[in-house]
């Protein structure tokens, strides 16, 4: 598979090393300070492209490259009101758009594991939830796309909570789930949930050793995306 690179910092460079040991090559590297622009590449040079940027970037970066009738995998967290347009243009084309917040199987196994419990917290109102998330200290965003989620699972399965907020923003108590989010340096990602009652408290946790997990996944993705066309994600692909 001939693979662009949009993006070539942490994640980039990981991907770059996990591509080339699956025997992928390399067909261009765009990144701020590289000559390669997206507009260089068509889907004759490239069988998908591979975005891992940041949240001002990712929206124009992902349209120029469906334009140019490329797959896009994508993982940039922190852009996603945009997401809707996104998809539009990718389901209208030649071209396909794969996007996880967290390509982890690990991740997406708890993603699954959440919504579960999430539903057997529903019916008992005395457990109040929260979240936390712990990164290193370059990440630009808060909370995380991980983060946000898993609220999103949390609102699906409970009819109590509306929402989420950032913690020390605000929220109301018990309507809206509030997120934590913690930068210490070098963290690759530890997230967990927690649900408190007078009387307990029940706790799960994610933490990655390293962000090799989410370059693979999002390889794999892209191995799985080659020769698609449409809009999809980690359940299309994982059938959780
Ligand atoms: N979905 C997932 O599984 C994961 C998502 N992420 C997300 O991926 C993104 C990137 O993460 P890292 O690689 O750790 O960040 P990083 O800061 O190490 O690298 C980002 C790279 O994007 C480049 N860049 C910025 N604007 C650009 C543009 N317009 N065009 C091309 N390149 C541009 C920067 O120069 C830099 O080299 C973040 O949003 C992060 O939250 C990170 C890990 C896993
Ligand atoms: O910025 C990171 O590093 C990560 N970002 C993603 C997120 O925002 O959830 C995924 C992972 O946690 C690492």
């Amino acid at each position: 598979m001939k693979v662009l690179l949009i993006g070539y910092g942490k994640m980039g460079r990981t991907i770059e090393q996990i591509l080339l040991d699956r025997g992928h090559t390399i067909a261009g590297i765009v990144d701020q300070s590289t000559k390669d622009k997206i507009t260089d590449f068509t889907a004759e040079h490239v069988d998908v492209a591979i975005e891992f940027t940041q949240p001002t970037a990712a929206y124009e970066n992902i349209t120029t490259a469906l334009k140019q009738g490329l797959r896009v995998v994508s993982g940039t967290t922190g852009w996603l009101d945009r997401r809707a347009e996104v998809e539009a243009l990718a389901s209208e084309g030649e071209a396909a758009f794969f996007y996880a917040s967290n390509f982890s199987l690990g991740v997406n196994i708890f993603f699954a594991l959440n919504k579960k419990l999430a539903a057997m917290m529903n019916p008992h109102p005395q457990y109040t939830v929260s979240m936390e998330e712990i990164h290193h200290t370059e990440k630009l965003d808060e909370p995380s796309g991980t983060a946000i989620t898993l609220a999103e699972g949390v609102i699906e399965e409970m009819n109590n909570i509306k929402g989420w907020y950032l913690s020390g923003g605000e929220g109301k108590k018990g309507e809206y789930v509030p997120i934590k989010a913690l930068r210490e340096p070098e963290v690759p990602g530890t997230h967990s949930i927690t649900y408190e009652s007078e009387m307990d408290s029940i706790e799960i946790k994610h933490t990655a050793h390293t962000r090799k997990s989410f370059a693979l996944g999002a390889v794999v993705a892209a191995e799985w995306l080659n020769g698609k066309r449409g809009v999809y994600g980690m359940q299309d692909m994982l059938e959780l």
